[in-house]
Formats: structure tokens, sequence, C-alpha cells
């Protein structure tokens, strides 16, 4: 399992060790504030000497200044080191989750909600990153700078430092006493989101069948009640964040006034002067800030600890396919496809059946037969249960995935277009494919003629899945990035369904010109003239094997499959 990092390591450990200086230097600017304060207390406002001593009132307020500078200053770079650390974290882990995201076979994401995934990289990186930015950071130079002004304090008055001491690590005690509260509310807010992100991101998905079939009242409804539902849960965290708030703001009210009555006993016994007491309140006012602060590390804390365990879960999704440690290259030949024993749970049975190099193989049989599993297989999008599957004698599953990829090219339904433009569409298997390649495969496509069609030709925008072009336009551009840079091994899953005789023409001309290997799976008749072969699956077992002449002239369960096609779509 991918594991995820510690929010301390590496560069972060240099940004924290700055945060804590920078709490010490806050701690001296404080002290050094105080101390000014007593001066003046002592020296200009309950001193008896006759006249104001200009000269110490002007230094003392340069001091004030200087000292409310610096402490500004301060908490800008200590904002900014924060960020970074926060920052630096959620990169880490969002790389993590997307290496993790790409390891993943479609199979195994398609168990989960697309909103949820989403959420993993928006909602739940966000609360990582607060914890670390606002919470670890801010915990780390709050800490630093109380107890280091306390210590001072401690120096000028003994008493006056432990009381405050006191007071403030009861507020922080009984704050921490709604932790686990804290946590129930950051999870169950956590989940009221997902699932109202699940809900939107499939009804933007498929807002057409929501129109369709008049349930636009239905799904509002929904909507409200998710929406009810997470404003409800997150009052509910509002509240105990509230608390949480009030705790620190009553321990910052509680620890002045003791100073208070505690330095008026000291003033009254003579051990301390007013000027200390007055002091001792300014350093617990110019805490209020940081406790104030501290009081919603908490809420950052829960909030990313329900945050790491669904990233966690995500990092465990069994991903399906695995690479084996230095897995050498799969070296490229001729294009002999081999599927020796193969099975997968609930698709495939101990299929085996070879395809020789240059074959046309079509794919047949009833839905759900297994046909779109086998072509996931060959791309290794799943690893098999049991079996080997070998392309040129090499077995798949012992070869690094990239240089599997590289050798084959694959078109179908689950592989639509991306966002972009028609021309990045077109050269994604090859980047930099030379201009011979790229006019091949556009002649054999015709590429040229769905440019002319196109306002902007190449430069045409594609919306996501390629929505925004037709089906016929879309299945050539598809095609064509499946064949660039000719791969040995060609799979295509029903790339002619639904198209008119022209787009079925394009698929015969790849058929007949194409030099490697291909499997195709098809529903249609006509397909199977230009094929050598014919594989029929039912329920995941490889039943029949032959060539399209014997198998479509026999009684065979191929012909029995088309004729019984033919006949419903004749008696319809
Ligand atoms: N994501 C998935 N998770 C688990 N099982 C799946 C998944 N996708 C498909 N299956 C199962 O695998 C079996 C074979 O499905 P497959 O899509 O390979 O059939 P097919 O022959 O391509 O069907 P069709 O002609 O309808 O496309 C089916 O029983 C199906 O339920």
């Amino acid at each position: 399992m991918m594991q995820i990092p510690r929010a301390i390591s590496g560069n972060r450990r240099w940004f924290l060790t700055r945060l804590v200086i920078n709490g010490f230097c806050q701690a001296a600017a404080t002290v050094a504030n105080a101390l000014l304060v007593e001066m003046a207390f002592d020296k200009l406002i309950t001193t008896v000497s006759p006249g104001l001593n200009n000269k110490l009132l002007w230094q003392i307020g340069l001091g004030l200044a200087a000292a409310a500078i610096v402490t500004a200053l301060l908490r800008v770079l200590e904002r900014a080191d924060a960020e970074r650390i926060g920052q630096d974290y959620a990169y880490e882990i969002r790389m993590i989750l997307y290496e993790r995201l790409m390891s993943l076979a479609p199979r195994a994401l398609q168990n989960r909600s697309q909103g949820g995934v989403m959420l993993r990289f928006v909602g739940d990186l966000t609360a990582l990153r607060q914890w670390v930015s606002l919470g670890l950071a801010r915990l780390t130079v709050a800490l630093t700078t109380t107890v280091a002004s306390l210590a001072a304090l401690s120096i000028v008055s003994t008493s006056l430092a432990l009381t405050v001491g006191l007071v403030l690590a009861i507020g922080g005690l009984s704050s921490l006493k709604l932790g686990k509260r804290m946590q129930s509310v950051a999870q169950e807010s956590r989940r009221r989101l997902s699932n109202l992100a699940a809900n939107i991101n499939e009804k933007v998905a498929s807002i057409a069948v929501v129109q369709v079939f008049g349930q636009s009242q239905r799904e509002k409804k929904r909507i409200a009640r998710q929406s009810r539902r997470l404003e409800k849960a997150m009052v509910d965290r509002a509240m105990v964040a509230g608390q949480l708030r009030g705790i620190t703001e009553g321990t910052a009210a509680i620890a002045s006034g003791a100073a208070l009555i505690v330095g008026a006993l000291e003033v009254s016994a003579g051990r301390t002067s007013v000027g200390v007491v007055v002091a001792a309140m300014t350093i617990v006012g110019l805490l209020v800030p940081p406790l104030r602060d501290l009081g919603r590390v908490q809420e950052y804390w829960h909030n990313s600890r329900v945050a790491l365990q669904k990233v966690e879960q995500f990092l465990d999704t069994p991903s399906l396919v695995t690479q084996k440690a230095n897995a050498p290259e799969l070296k490229l030949g001729n294009g002999r496809l081999e599927f020796d024993g193969v099975s997968l749970e609930g698709s495939l049975h101990k299929v085996s059946a070879i395809a020789q190099p240059g074959q046309i193989v079509a794919l047949v049989g009833p839905n759900g037969a297994g046909k779109s599993t086998l072509i996931s297989l060959a791309a290794r999008l799943i690893d098999p249960d049991e079996g080997v599957i070998r392309l040129d004698g090499q077995d798949l599953a012992q070869h690094s995935l990239q240089s599997v990829r590289q050798a084959i090219g694959m078109a179908g339904p689950d592989l639509p277009l991306l966002r972009g433009t028609v021309a990045k569409n077109l050269r994604y298997r090859w980047r930099n494919a030379p201009v011979e390649e790229i006019t091949r495969v556009w002649q054999l496509c015709g590429i040229d003629e769905v440019l002319a069609e196109l306002s902007q030709g190449e430069e045409t925008k594609v919306s996501e899945g390629g929505k925004t072009l037709s089906a016929g336009q879309r299945q050539r551009i598809a095609l064509a990035r499946a064949i660039l840079g000719n791969p040995p091994l060609l799979l295509l899953d029903e790339v002619d369904a639904n198209l008119d005789a022209q787009a079925t023409a394009i698929v015969d001309r790849v058929l007949a010109e194409h030099k490697g290997t291909v499997l195709i799976i098809t529903h249609r008749k006509e397909r199977l003239a230009a094929v050598d072969v014919i594989w029929y699956l039912e329920n995941g077992r490889l039943i029949e094997k032959g060539s399209p002449e014997v198998l479509l002239n026999s009684d065979s369960l191929t012909a029995r499959l088309f004729q019984d096609s033919e006949e419903k779509v004749l008696s319809a």
C-alpha cells in the first residue's frame, strides 16, 4: 500500500523550525512590549516626581511602536510559512492520490461514485492542508509564544506567571474534552457532503435522464433534503467549534481577571509593582489572538483525521492490476496474442485461444458473455485471477504496464475523447508523431473530412467525452487515436455500433489495412465477412472458434446468434 507522508518531514521540517523561531521572536516582542508598559507605569504614570519625562515618553512610545511592527511582520511571515507547509503536504498527498488513481483498473473505480473520488482531491485535501497550515503551524507558534512569554513573566513575578499558566492549562484541558464530540460531528458533516457531491456529480453527467423522465421536481426535493441534512451537520459542527472558541475566549478573559486579582494581592503585599501587573495583563492580552486560534486547531485536527481516513481507504482500493517491481519492457513483435486458461471471477472462465500475427478476430456472443472483459484483459486494464495472457510469447503480467500499453491501440465506448482540441485527441497516443505517420492515419480514418466539417479544424475544442461532436466524428477521431504508431495489437470494442454505412466503411478500411493483429467485438453480421477467425463467447466461456465460412454455414451457435438477430429485426 502507498504510504501517506508524515505532515512534518523532509522540507517541511525546516519550515516548522522557522515557525518555532518565529514563535520565540513573537514572544520576545510580547515581552518587550510588556516591559515597556511596565516602565511606562512605574516610571511615568504612578511616579510622583513632578513634570513628565518627555524623553522617556518618546522612547517608550517608539519602543511600543517598534514592537507592534515587528509582531505584525512576524505574523505575516508566520502565515506564509504555515501556508507553505500546508501546500507542500497537500501537493505530496495529491500526487500520491493521483498516482493511485492512475494505477486503478477502470473496474475498481466503477464501484465508487465520481463525486466521492473528487471529494478526495478537493475537500479532503483542503482539510489536510488546513490542519497543517492553520492548525499545526498555528499550534507550534502559539505554544512557543505562550510558553516563552510566561517563562519571561515568571522572572519578574512567579506567582503571576503561575496564575496565568494555570488558567490557560485548565482552559486547554477543558477544550480537549470536547474533542470526541468534535470528531463525530466532523465525520457526520463529511458524510453529508460526500452524499451531496456524489448526487450532484451524477446529475450533471446524466441531466438528460432526469429531464426526459420528468423527474426534475423529485430530484430537486432530493437535493433539498440532502442540503438540509448537510446544513444540520454543518451547524452541529459549528456549535461544537463555537463551544471550543467560547472556552478559549473565556480562558483568556479569566486569565487576565486572575492576573488582576493576584496582582492586586501582590501589590498590596509589596511584592510587586503596579507596572508588573499591567505588564502581565498586557502579555495575556497579546496572547489572546493565538489562544483564539487554538480553539480552531482542534476542529482542523478532527476534520483532518476524517479526511485522512478517507484518503487511506482510497489508497487501499485493490488496483486489480499489479506491476511487478523492475518489470522488464515488453518487446514489440508481430502481434501473436495468446489467452492461456484465463479466468476472472464473475466474467470469464478458463478461456484459451490464440490470435495469430496479423489475424482479425471477431469476438461475438450474447450480451454479458465477457467480450469486453477479454479485451480489457488484453489491454491489462485488469489482470486475470488465473491463467496467462501472452503477446509474442511474453507474459503481459510480467512486463511493465507502460510497455504493454505501447503495444496496443484501443477504441471503444469506455474510451471517450478527452477535453481539449481535436488535435490533442488525435495525437494523444504519440504527441510528436512524425508527419508521415499522421498523414497515413488521417487518410485511413478519413480525418480530413472530419476537420473540413469543423469550424476551426484541428483547433476545434472538444468537450468532455467529445459530446460536442457527432457520433461519427467521435468514432473516426477515436480510431485514429488508437492506430497512431501502428500498434501490433489493436482492440476494437463495437466501434461501429449504431453508426451509418460511411462509419462502417471506415472500420472496414482500418481492418483491411492495419498491419497488426486485431480483436474486434461486433454484433454486425456483415462485419464477419472481413475477419479471419470468430471466437464465440457465452457466459464467460469460449465455446466456438473457427473461420466465418465454416461457422456461419453450419448449425453453430454463431450462426444461430446472427440468425436470431436477423429474424428479430425482420419480425420487428
Ligand atoms: N465493473 C465490473 N465489475 C464487476 N463485474 C463486471 C463489471 N463489468 C462487467 N462485469 C461483468 O462481467 C461479465 C461480462 O461482461 P462484459 O461487459 O465483458 O460482457 P460483453 O460480452 O462485453 O457484453 P456486451 O455485449 O453487453 O457488451 C458480466 O457478467 C458483467 O456483469
